[in-house]
Order: C-alpha cells, then structure tokens, then sequence
C-alpha cells in the first residue's frame, strides 16, 4: 500500500496500525499485525517508527512524514519535530550529541513584549506545531520557554518569554517570580532580540513598554527588531505607518525614511549605554519620557494568528544566523517536559474558558502519566480549588465544563506527541 493510499484511508477514517514502518529507500508503509516487526532500527532497509492508535488524520499524516518533506501548493516543506510523551525520552533527546552538519548556523532569538502581545502565538507559528500555551487572557505563559526549527543547515532558537510586567503587578495578582525574572535573564543570551507590539491595543501602541524599553536600554548592544501583530485587526493600514514612527522615533537602523513622521523630533532619545549593569536613575527617567526606541534594525507588520508575513520574519531568521555550532540535536522541538507542556495546555483551556481571576487561583497536580503498550497516553490531573463556586465553575451544568477541557487538552496534547492521549480533569476544594 502507498503512503498516498494509507494516509487517504487514515484521513477518512479511524485507522488502526500497530506498527508503522517507514522505508527510507521509497514512502512505502506497510500496516502490519500486532508483533510482528519487520525493521529495526540501525537496519540499512528502513526503521521502526512508535507504534500509531487511532490518533487523528493530521496526526497520523505527520507522524508518517516526521522530518521527512511533504508536498505542497509552494513545493516540498519539511513538517516539524514532535516532542516524546516520555520525560526520559525527552531528556535523552535535548542531551543528545547535536548531528552538526558541515556548515552549521545558528540563531538565538528572544521575543519580548507585553502580555496577551501574541508571543507564544508567533513562537507557535514559526515552529509549524503549537508547543506553547496560548489565551486571550494576560499571563498565559509564566516561565522561560525555548522552541527549535531547523531547517536545512541552520538552527533558530526561539526563547518564548512571560509578559513583561512591574514587580507590584506580580505581587497584587500573586503571580510567579518567574515572570520577573525570565524575560530579563532570555535577553542575556539571545543574539536578536524581538520586540512584539499588539497594534489592536490602543494603550500599546502608542508607545512601547516602560518594562520592553528597559530591557532594550540595558541589552542595547544586541540587535533588536520591532514587530508589529495582529495587523488584520487594522482597517486603515497607513495607521500602522503613523505606528512606526512613534515606536522607532522616526529611526530605522540609523536612517530616518521620510513616511516615518515622527510627531516630535526635537525629543532626544535615551543613547544606548555599553554598560550593562542596571541602569542610572537619571537613564530611568529620560526611558520614561521616551515613546519608542530609535535603534531597531528592522520593522515587520504581520499576523501570528493567519499566519500573514509569519514566513518573512521566518525567512529573516534564517539569513541572519550566523556561522556557529547547533546547541541541539535537529529532532528537538522544545526544551518543556510533557508534563509541563500538559500543565501549561490545561492552564491555557483554564483561562479560556473560565472568568475573570478563577483560572489564575487553581493548581494543577498530574496523579497519573502513563504510556500504553502501543504508546498510547493515559493522563490524569487533579485541580484544586480555593472556593466551593470555583469547583462548580469548572465543573459546570452536567460536567460540561470538564468534560470538554479535558476534550480539548486531549486533543491538543495528540498533535504535539503525535500518539492517542486521554486526559481525565477532577476538581476538588483545597482552602
Ligand atoms: N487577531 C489576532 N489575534 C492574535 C494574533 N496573535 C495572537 N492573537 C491572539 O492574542 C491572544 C494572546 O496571544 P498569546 O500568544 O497568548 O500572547 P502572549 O504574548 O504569549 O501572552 P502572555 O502569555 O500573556 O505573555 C490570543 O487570544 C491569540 O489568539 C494576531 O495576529 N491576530
């Protein structure tokens, strides 16, 4: 049977394949009985992919396909990594020996900004699997989280930061101290930095983040782009014009191009300072007169969530890596372990679904992880609760509520370990 055939089938039913094996020679796969294995690994004539249940068509597809290319409407694309639903697995993953190929590049890139900015979306989106949390609400993502594409002989390391916020804001919302930290201790490792405005934010985007513009100034020696998001919530496109102009003060990569009007120019722009110790009090105050930052090398105007001009900025990161060692093996995908990307997906769902501060008050404890025989994934997580209406909430009319969180997360969890995943949700009150 082709793979063309057995994906057609996959693709209009549930299918069940015990084994998948995957000949390197030609795409052939062969559905075989339970058992009865026909490959090994480290043979000349193929290998032995994990064993594949009842795991939705796309999934299937990509499985089928890993790091293989496929076809489409603009040619062959290589499909992206997956993660391993087994933290050991994982661990053998990220430490395994980086397959350097001869001329090797590579780019460590930080994107910044303001919560709910579309970071873990655009992160997402460059990757081509979502590995990362995404939600309408502020706080989304709380810790330092890293995604790797390699494509051909560059390697792009992407470091997915919480929003950056002010130290009574994390004390007021009883938020992680993580959230303080992170952004600042990214920047330092990173070869360019990105800088992600939500252009829909009246507030935003007028001027840019006390919290992003310090950053800048105390990293002021790495290169740093401005991206603009969410572009298709603009009507009047000249406004993203009027945009750059107040978020670069008029300045793009030492020139001042004359569609960038910027309001006041008399204003002086903070210089960048080569010393990175914390800044002076007498720098803190000029930033906080400033608006933007006149020292970007480059402006992008996309969409993270309809994928528009995602494939530029990709390409930019591609042509700016530069000659230097791959950190990891081309098969890694994410440094999370699948229990945190488990937490992180339910939280996402948590804050989707549920109002107001509920979702930021509820704690998560994984009480079972467990891979079947045929890799299959068995996943149980208490939630506790601090009041007796927030247990209600979750729950919802007739166990509503639950029932499609834990729909949803199983779901999503299938995608980014490309295996059949079942997670049972309970809620029980914890004072
Ligand atoms: N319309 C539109 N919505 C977007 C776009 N990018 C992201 N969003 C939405 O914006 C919201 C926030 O996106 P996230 O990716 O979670 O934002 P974040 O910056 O990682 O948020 P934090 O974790 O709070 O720092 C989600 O509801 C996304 O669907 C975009 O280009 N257009």
């Amino acid at each position: 049977m082709s793979l063309r055939a057995c994906v057609r089938i996959a693709r209009s039913s549930s299918v069940f394949c015990s084994r998948i094996i995957f000949a390197r020679t030609q795409l052939t796969t062969r559905l075989l009985q339970p058992g009865n294995v026909v490959c090994c690994p480290g043979r000349d004539d193929g290998y032995l992919l994990p064993p594949a249940r009842f795991i939705s068509s796309d999934a299937l597809w990509s499985r089928l396909m890993k790091g293989k290319f496929a076809e489409s409407e603009s040619g062959p694309t290589l499909l992206p990594a997956s993660v391993p639903p087994d933290s050991g697995q994982q661990i053998s993953l990220l430490m395994r020996h980086p397959n350097q190929p001869e001329n090797a590049k590579v780019l460590k890139v930080a994107i910044i900004g303001a919560p709910n900015a579309g970071k873990s979306t655009l992160s997402n989106q460059l990757l081509g699997r979502k590995v990362f949390a995404v939600s309408k609400k502020v706080h989304t993502t709380r810790t330092r989280a890293m995604g790797v594409l390699t494509e051909d002989e560059t390697q792009i390391i992407l470091l997915d930061t919480p929003g950056l916020t002010t130290p009574s804001k994390v004390k007021r919302h009883q938020l992680e101290k993580s959230l303080l930290i992170d952004p600042w201790n990214t920047i330092k490792e990173a070869d360019l930095v990105v800088v992600l405005v939500d252009v829909s934010d009246r507030w935003m985007r007028g001027r840019l983040d006390f919290e992003v513009l310090k950053c800048l100034a105390q990293h002021s020696d790495t290169p740093a782009i401005l991206v603009l998001n969410k572009v298709d919530l603009i009507k009047a496109k000249d406004r993203l014009l009027d945009i750059t102009a107040e978020l670069t003060c008029g300045t793009v990569n030492g020139h001042n191009p004359q569609f960038l009007h910027h309001s006041d120019k008399t204003e002086e722009p903070a210089a960048p300072d080569q010393d990175k110790s914390l800044l002076t009090k007498e720098q803190l105050q000029a930033l906080s007169s400033q608006r933007g930052w006149p020292h970007f090398k480059d402006v992008f105007m996309l969409s993270s969530l309809n994928k528009e001009d995602v494939e530029t900025l990709r390409s930019y990161f591609l042509v700016n890596a530069k000659s230097g060692d791959w950190q990891y093996h081309s098969e890694v995908l994410t440094d999370q372990s699948p229990q945190e990307i488990c937490t992180n997906v339910i939280r996402e769902k948590l804050l989707e679904y549920l109002p107001q501060e509920v979702p930021y008050s509820l704690t998560q404890r994984v009480e079972l992880w467990h891979e079947g025989e045929n890799g299959e994934l068995d996943i149980s997580v208490r939630l506790y609760a601090k009041k007796e209406t927030h247990v209600s909430m979750v729950i919802g009319t007739a166990g509503q509520m639950v029932a499609r969180m834990a729909r949803e997360v199983s779901e999503d969890l299938s995608h980014i370990f490309l295996t059949e995943v079942c997670v049972k949700l309970s809620v029980k009150l914890k004072k």
